[in-house]
This record gives structure tokens, C-alpha cells and sequence, in this order.
């Protein structure tokens, strides 16, 4: 079996609706993604010869995908008073609403859901919430 290995980086704001605690308050952090691809097979011809597939594709949809977040305020559908998220709107902020709470282990199942979509036979998706923190989603 080969792999491959690639991340990407975003920053943005979130808070943990219904969270005890300073993580329930709106902070930031520098999200790490890292996304592991395998094959069994190696691509025969053309280009691709002897790859898995270009390190140049895999890096355009992880930019994709991280760029979606980055310099935004992500927030839990629901979790917010209507009033503020219409007043972020009058701001012109950019927020981006998810269907989950934001912790790292639903980035972690976000990012590979998401990879698989761009066509990639994804092994495992890490997310580094902090330097220290992060959670990793296998199917
Ligand atoms: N299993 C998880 N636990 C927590 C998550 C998570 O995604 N998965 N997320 C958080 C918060 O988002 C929080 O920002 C993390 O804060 P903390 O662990 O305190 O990290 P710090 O680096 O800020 O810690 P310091 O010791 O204050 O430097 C909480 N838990
Ligand atoms: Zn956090």
C-alpha cells in the first residue's frame, strides 16, 4: 500500500456552544489539516506515471478546502440568536455556519468527507487545534 501526506493551514475564531468552561467564549487557534491518501496502485502512465497522483493536486484541494475557513468566525447552526448573527451580516463578517459543533474530531470527519468528494482514496484526516491538541478521523 503507498500513502501519501500533505497539510494545510487556516486560521479562524470558533467558540463551543454549551461548553463549561474559556473554550465557550469566541477564541482562535491555527487549524492543521493533514490529509493521508493510499493506494495500492501506482498511476501506470502519462504524467502521473510511478504516483499515486500529484502532490500538486492534493495540495490544490487542501488549499480549497482550508482556504473556505480561514479569517472566518465558524459557528454551530442554531447557536447564536438570530439578532447576532444578523448583526456579524451587517458587520460584513465572514462567517461560516456548520452542521456540527466545531471541535477538532468534527473537523477531523469534516475534512474527509470532504476529500473523499475531490476523488481521493483517503486514509485518515489529523486536525491540530493547537500546537499540541489534535484528532484524527479514519472511516
Ligand atoms: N476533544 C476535544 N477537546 C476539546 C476541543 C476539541 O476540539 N476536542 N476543543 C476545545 C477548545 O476549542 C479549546 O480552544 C481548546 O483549548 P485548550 O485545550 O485549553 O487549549 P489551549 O492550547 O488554549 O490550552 P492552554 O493550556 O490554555 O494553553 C477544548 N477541548
Ligand atoms: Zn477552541
Amino acid at each position: 500500500m503507498y500513502y501519501l501526506t500533505a497539510e494545510a493551514a487556516f486560521d479562524a475564531a470558533h467558540f463551543l456552544s454549551g461548553y463549561e468552561g474559556k473554550c465557550s467564549n469566541i477564541h482562535g487557534h491555527r487549524w492543521r489539516v493533514i490529509l493521508k491518501i493510499k493506494s495500492q496502485n501506482l498511476q501506470e502512465q502519462g504524467q502521473e506515471r510511478g504516483m499515486v497522483v500529484d502532490f500538486g493536486e492534493v495540495k490544490a484541494a487542501l488549499k480549497k478546502e482550508a482556504d473556505y475557513f480561514d479569517h472566518t468566525f465558524i459557528y454551530e447552526k442554531d447557536s447564536l440568536k438570530p439578532a447576532t448573527v444578523a448583526a456579524l451580516a451587517d458587520e460584513a463578517f465572514v462567517v461560516r455556519p456548520v452542521d456540527y459543533r466545531p471541535t477538532a474530531e468534527n473537523f477531523a470527519k469534516h475534512f474527509f468527507d470532504r476529500f473523499a468528494e475531490h476523488g481521493f482514496e483517503v486514509d485518515e484526516v489529523t486536525v491540530y487545534e493547537t500546537p499540541n491538541n489534535c484528532a484524527t478521523y479514519r472511516a
